[in-house]
């Protein structure tokens, strides 16, 4: 078994054995490894059909009806080795459905799905040593027991030797405080406490691969902080990372590139930055002004179509443009031919407005009602 991570993998070492994967799922881009695909998967799952109370229960007992729920739709996924990805969505998007899938807990109803070459459900044993799973609503530590014997536990499980092992402790302890932990069950944590013991188990045996399901959730901002540092250099190390989450900071923070789904489609697959280039359009520029001013009618005559806006101190100014029509520049020369700054920012447009608009519907009216996706990696 092995005891610690292997080497990232390099061109050559690639195995495309159709024995193994059934496709391509090692496919090379841009030098590196897809070490997670997707095409076309698809989870249904059937609900009962059966009217409330008691009555209903009884009908449902002699005539049993059943409907059909499509939680992920045709999702083509490709993640590289290293990438630290955003998989978000409305509440029951198909987000944990998806994950369950990539990591072997569900079998897919249709569609296929590799992750470091290997079909998770069929190779769950060895899918597991290479992933690890975080889900922030749930722990997979021993309730009753200590949490260091949970960790000997899965130690034993993964088959660490004894000085990994104690140096994973040492780099958990330096980096989530781990150590003050150890002697306490699980039971007894508090959900901040029991998160950074949770990261610690599913870390334990450095997969290659992490699903991170709502990590942050319930914290306070210290140990927010703290999780974001280590899974950041996690992903830094060479670690894949998806992320699963409503907190919006922790995508910003962690990631680069953001999925977005809903009804169990994807309706955008694209770089962090680009997406927010693409469809917030709206920049803010805020100045301090060196005199006050009175009024700011000749700086709004300047910049047509953007919104002008002066405190009632007169010395602090914002202009609101889209900046497709006005460049920063424009604005900034309006600005200095009426008035002498002493400082300025520009706020950048926070990824909350573009999930915002996606869950509105209007990113995919905006494309037409198409996916909206950089070309598949
Ligand atoms: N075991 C199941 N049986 C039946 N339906 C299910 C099952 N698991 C999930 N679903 C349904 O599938 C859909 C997707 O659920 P999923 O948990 O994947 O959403 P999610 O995006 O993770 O949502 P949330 O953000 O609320 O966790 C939902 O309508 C949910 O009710």
């Amino acid at each position: 078994m092995p005891t610690h991570r292997p080497e990232p993998r390099r061109r050559s070492d690639v195995d495309f054995s159709a024995s193994v994967v059934g496709l391509a799922s090692a496919k090379v881009h841009d030098g590196s490894v897809t070490l997670i695909q997707a095409i076309g998967l698809r989870k249904v799952f059937r609900k009962p059909d059966k009217a409330p109370g008691i009555r209903g229960s009884l009908r449902h007992l002699v005539q049993r009806r059943y409907s059909e729920h499509v939680a992920v739709d045709s999702i083509d996924l490709s993640i590289a080795e290293g990438e630290a990805v955003a998989y978000v969505g409305p509440n029951g998007a198909g987000k944990s459905t998806t994950v369950k899938m990539l990591s072997g807990i569900l079998v897919p109803t249709a569609g296929q799905v590799h992750v470091d070459g290997l079909v998770p459900h069929r190779a769950r044993v060895e899918n597991a040593r290479r992933v690890g799973v975080v889900f922030g609503q749930r722990t997979q530590l021993w309730w009753d027991l200590p949490v260091r014997e949970s960790l000997e536990l899965l130690r034993d499980m993964h088959g660490i030797d004894r000085s990994r092992y104690q140096e994973r402790l040492e780099r958990f302890d330096s980096v989530l405080g781990l150590g003050d932990l150890l002697p306490v069950t699980a039971r007894k944590l508090s959900l901040g406490q029991r998160m950074r013991a949770d990261l610690a188990a599913a870390l334990l045996h450095e997969p290659r691969v992490v699903y991170l399901d709502e990590p942050t959730i319930g914290l306070d901002i210290s140990v927010k902080d703290r999780v974001r540092s280590f899974v950041r250099q996690l992903v830094s190390e060479g670690t894949t990372v998806m992320l699963t989450t409503h907190d919006l900071s922790d995508i910003e923070e962690i990631c680069q590139r953001i999925i977005i789904i809903d009804e169990g489609r994807l309706v955008y697959d694209g770089n962090l930055q680009a997406v927010k280039d693409t469809h917030v359009r709206e920049r803010t520029m805020s100045f301090e002004l060196e005199d006050s001013l009175l009024g700011a009618d000749q700086i709004a005559a300047r910049l047509p179509g953007a919104r002008v806006h002066l405190e009632s101190n007169g010395r602090e100014l914002a202009v609101t443009f889209d900046r497709m029509t006005l460049g920063a520049r424009q604005v900034l020369s309006a600005v200095l031919a009426e008035v002498e700054i002493v400082d300025m920012h520009i706020d950048e447009p926070a990824i909350e407005s573009v999930v915002r608009k996606v869950y509105a519907g209007q990113l995919q009216a905006e494309h037409g009602g198409a996916t909206n996706s950089e070309p598949m990696r």
